[in-house]
């Protein structure tokens, strides 16, 4: 099945919409563009259960603040986004309430997700909603986000809640019709329509976000590699085109899935869990841990730092100081001095055990290479 043919025919459904594809170039909501992608989310939405991540609270803040532009600082934006996010929510219910369907509001800050039973009730809430018929609107929640604590961008955040929800497909919505190889206000640059690896996109130069976005397209591509890596099929098209988006029509473009689908542990464990310390390791245990997929044992640890404690996720390094490996471990941080480097028969009964055991343990690699960096500016 093509990746265009998994978005059509996706049970479970994550569409992110943008700022700019939500607003009018002065700031305030624009209404019809908004209602336009609802009838596009309702028509599709006849036996799909759909999540929308919507952007757009900053920005439908600015007019009712009088803002003339995004401010620029974190407490106006989150003023902002505590006016604006009241009209965002209002404008969903309106606009799904015609096609009969109820809206609920999911605001997300990266808190209720890096410690594993938040993320679980995050999961048990979209269940929920879902089975119940409802379209859950998620957004940020930028009034009381810090910078600490922020995911950064909406299209990381729907690649993530793609993964919580166990979604078919990912799309996003903004207001250009895809990726294009160089930044598409720049005469002579051409849609990129299928990206099936790191090489699709090796010549592909990004500029700048539109006046309201946030990440701009540098964001959507590392969105659509977290999630087409993790082996959700990702669409990236216009706002203006998402009824022929969502009925798989080829407009758009397209990240075939290129991994293995991991468990919601796994990603979770990769993606998304703060770590709280490093296992420095020696050239053995990466080979094993990496290269084999065995557990971690303390013999093949030369050193650890880190205020952790038994159960918290710490990165795993190699000898170069790079991250390899993200797991959950088994030892409180003064534990572990006492068992570095030592033989499992080495080491008395009450501390022979994995330190890392390998179910709980996954590999970090670089999926799509970085794009070409950003040589073009703004009109
Ligand atoms: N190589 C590129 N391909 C497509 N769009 C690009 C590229 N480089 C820059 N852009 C810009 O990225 C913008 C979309 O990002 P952004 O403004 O953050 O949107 P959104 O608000 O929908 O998240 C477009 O307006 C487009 O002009
Ligand atoms: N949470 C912010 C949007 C952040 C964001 O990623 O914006 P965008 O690049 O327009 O998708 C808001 O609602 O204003």
């Amino acid at each position: 099945m093509s990746a265009r043919e998994a978005v059509a025919g996706a049970r479970r459904l994550v569409v992110k919409i943008g700022s700019s594809s939500l607003t009018t170039v002065d700031g305030g909501l624009d209404v019809a563009k908004l209602d336009a992608l609802v009838d596009a989310v309702a028509a599709r939405a006849a036996g799909t259960q759909v999540v929308l991540v919507s952007s757009g609270a900053i920005a439908a803040g600015l007019r009712p603040l009088g803002l003339p532009r995004r401010p620029r600082d974190l407490a106006t934006q989150q003023a902002a986004a505590g006016v604006g996010q009241l009209h965002l929510t209002r404008a969903y219910a309106e606009a799904f309430a015609r096609h009969g369907r109820t809206v609920g509001q999911v605001l997300l800050t990266s808190h209720d997700v890096v410690r594993r039973q938040p993320y679980r009730n995050a999961q048990r809430t979209f269940e929920r909603l879902l089975g119940l018929g409802v379209v859950p609107v998620v957004n940020e929640n930028d009034t009381v986000a810090t910078d600490e604590i922020r995911f950064g961008d909406n299209d990381r955040l729907a690649a993530l809640v793609a993964h919580v929800i166990s979604a078919d497909a990912l799309v996003l919505l903004s207001d250009v019709d895809g990726v294009y190889d160089a930044d598409p206000r720049s005469p002579g640059a051409t849609l990129v329509r299928e990206v099936t690896g790191g090489a699709d996109l090796a010549g592909v130069r990004v500029g700048k976000p539109s006046s309201l976005g946030t990440g701009g397209m540098a964001s959507k591509l590392a969105a659509a590699d977290l999630a087409s890596g993790a082996g959700v099929p990702v669409l990236v098209a216009s706002a203006a085109d998402a009824t022929a988006a969502l009925a798989g029509a080829g407009v758009g473009t397209v990240f075939a899935p290129h991994g293995p689908r991991l468990s919601a542990r796994r990603f979770w464990l990769r993606h998304m869990a703060g770590t709280r310390g490093r296992l420095h390791l020696d050239d053995g245990a990466v080979r094993a841990v990496v290269g084999r997929r065995r557990s971690l044992l303390a013999a093949g640890i030369t050193g650890s730092d880190g205020d952790f404690e038994s159960g918290d996720v710490v990165d795993l390094v190699d000898p170069r100081g790079e991250v390899v490996a993200r797991g959950v471990v088994g030892f409180h941080a003064e534990e572990l001095p006492e068992i570095t480097g030592r033989s499992s028969d080495d080491l008395p009964p009450e501390l022979r055990r994995e330190v890392v055991h390998a179910d709980d343990l996954v590999p970090v690699v670089p999926t799509i290479p970085e794009p070409a960096p950003a040589e073009v500016s703004s009109p």
